[in-house]
């Protein structure tokens, strides 16, 4: 590959990297064979300050640019991304053991994708004028919002980065994105190629470190907006810590979505629905369909076709474009999903493939299924984050819908079946941010991504993103003269 795993250092500040080796060590570790393939610093107060200042005094220059000229430095920022996807690529199935079948296709792919849809939408950001009586009138002005902090989980490094810094970039704003302390190496390469796009130095900085260096971006006062990817529990921090700055937020946070496949669905289409929806990405995807709802005059087609396409995954070393299958992005989650499976057998679900470690380096788990898998069962109530899909049994439309919608998330939900009318009757009835009907996980930048209930606040991607990284300052004309009571 032509970029090394260990990057020139830590951070990247003020247009060039920087180092502070005092920070706290951060082992990157590639999750196909558990070696050590870099070693960084976590942010020390010092970097932050630089990381802070840098990125206030750009901002200030950049809202002054028009929008198209913003605009330009993202759409040169996507093509350069996208002239160099194969070593980008192979850089985030380092960072994260995700096959290159993958990442070649999705991940810089898609962090090219909302940087020209941005940087194209940039030069169009206005106001409005409102008329008003007697003459009168008034106007808006779409403002950016300062300086904005972008938290990063780590299952798609590039992308996230992306897709938080383009919107962000566009209307005016400056960003300090902190990767995941997981996968720290593709956010760098991005703000290099800002920088060559021509972005004014400190206009995107990368910092890294856990969830201290996040606390210490997300509660600094010359902090504006905080845009988190994560758990829905350090969300409920993040949110929290921002909100006693009164700062903007948006959470994109996890699910337990539910799939629903009738017995009048395409099978082939189901069932690669639900192999899309659990196993790609190894299961580590926010919006995955893990509680599939099977109807019961369909399930045992469903689970015998699930059980020998399945065999097709090609499980092995990500670098092999053949494979399609990769490890967990760590021990540690390795762990945590193992931890689950074993819960699911105690709980007595059936298991039909899969449910163990694969003996091999690195940090692998065999595509698993439960089959009979109740409501109540831990398995189907807790976010996985693994390769574990739940197939629950179902009789009808008005049973499934509201066990579909009992949890605490809201993230996606999905729906496979032959009959339109009923196909959009159920996608209303459900909780959810990200629909699907005949398809899953599906995420093309024009769309609005996000979710209700505890799977966050606000929406990425779209033309939704610019309402969460701008605000409207509105002015009152008065034509005629003021009348005051004295
Ligand atoms: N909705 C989405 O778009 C989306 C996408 C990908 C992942 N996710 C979710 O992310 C989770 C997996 O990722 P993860 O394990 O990296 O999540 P995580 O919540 O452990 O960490 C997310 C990020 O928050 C940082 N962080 C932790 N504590 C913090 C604090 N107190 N203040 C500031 N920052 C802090 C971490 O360092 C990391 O960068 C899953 O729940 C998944 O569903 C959601």
């Amino acid at each position: 590959m032509s970029y090394d795993t260990q990057p020139q250092a830590s951070h990247f500040v003020d247009g060039q990297y920087l180092e502070d080796t005092a920070g706290e060590v951060i082992e990157v570790v590639y999750p196909a064979t558990g070696a050590v393939i870099a070693r960084l610093h976590a942010a020390t107060p010092a970097v932050i300050e630089q990381a802070i200042s840098s990125g206030r005094r750009a901002q200030a220059e950049w809202r002054k640019l028009s929008g198209t000229e913003r605009g330009r430095v993202l759409r040169r920022a996507a093509d350069i991304i996208r002239e160099r996807n194969r070593d980008l690529s192979v850089l985030e199935s380092y960072d994260t053991g995700k096959p290159l079948s993958e990442t070649l296709y999705v991940d810089a792919t898609s962090a090219a994708d909302a940087l020209e849809y941005f940087g194209g939408l940039a030069g169009s950001l206005t106001g409005e004028h409102v008329q008003l009586p007697d003459g009168n009138w008034g106007y808006t002005v779409r403002e950016p919002l300062g300086l904005c902090v972008g938290i990063g989980a780590w299952n798609y490094p590039t992308q996230i980065s992306c897709w938080k810094g383009a919107p962000a970039l566009a209307c005016g704003n400056a960003m300090i994105f902190k990767p995941s302390e997981e996968t720290p190496l593709c956010a760098l390469k991005v703000a290099e190629i800002m920088i060559e796009a021509g972005a004014p130095a400190g206009l995107y900085n990368v910092v890294q470190g856990a969830g201290a260096v996040g606390a210490a971006l997300v509660t600094d006062p010359r902090v504006d907006k905080v845009s988190l990817t994560g758990s829905v529990p350090t969300g409920r921090k993040v949110y929290a810590a921002a909100a006693e700055g009164m700062k903007h937020v948006t959470m994109e946070l996890g699910g337990k979505s539910p799939l629903v496949i009738f017995d009048d669905a395409d099978l082939e289409n189901a069932v690669g629905g639900a192999i899309l929806g659990n196993f790609y990405s190894s299961g580590q995807v926010c919006s995955n369909g893990t509680r599939v709802f099977v109807q019961k005059g369909i399930k045992e087609a469903f689970l015998e076709r699930l059980a020998v396409r399945l065999q097709g995954a090609v499980i092995g070393d990500p670098m092999d474009e053949a494979v399609t299958f990769g490890p967990m992005v760590s021990a540690r989650q390795r762990e945590i999903v193992l931890g689950y499976i074993e819960k699911g057998v105690a709980e007595g679900a059936r298991l039909v493939c899969g449910g163990a470690a694969l003996e091999r380096d690195g940090f692998y788990i065999a595509p698993t299924v439960f089959a009979d898998v109740t409501d109540d069962m831990v398995i189907a109530r807790e976010e996985i984050f693994g390769p574990v899909m739940a197939v629950l049994d179902f009789e009808s439309e008005d049973e499934v819908l509201p066990r579909a919608n009992d949890t605490t998330m809201g993230l996606s939900a999905g729906v496979f079946t032959r009959d339109l009318a009923r196909a959009h009757r159920v996608i209303e009835a459900l909780d959810a941010g990200s629909c699907f009907i005949n398809s899953y996980n599906d995420a093309p930048v024009e769309l609005p991504f996000g979710g209700v209930k505890m799977s966050g606040v606000g929406r990425e991607n779209s033309k939704a993103a610019i309402g969460h990284y701008s605000q409207l300052k509105s002015v009152f004309v008065r034509m005629g003269d003021v009348e005051a009571p004295f």
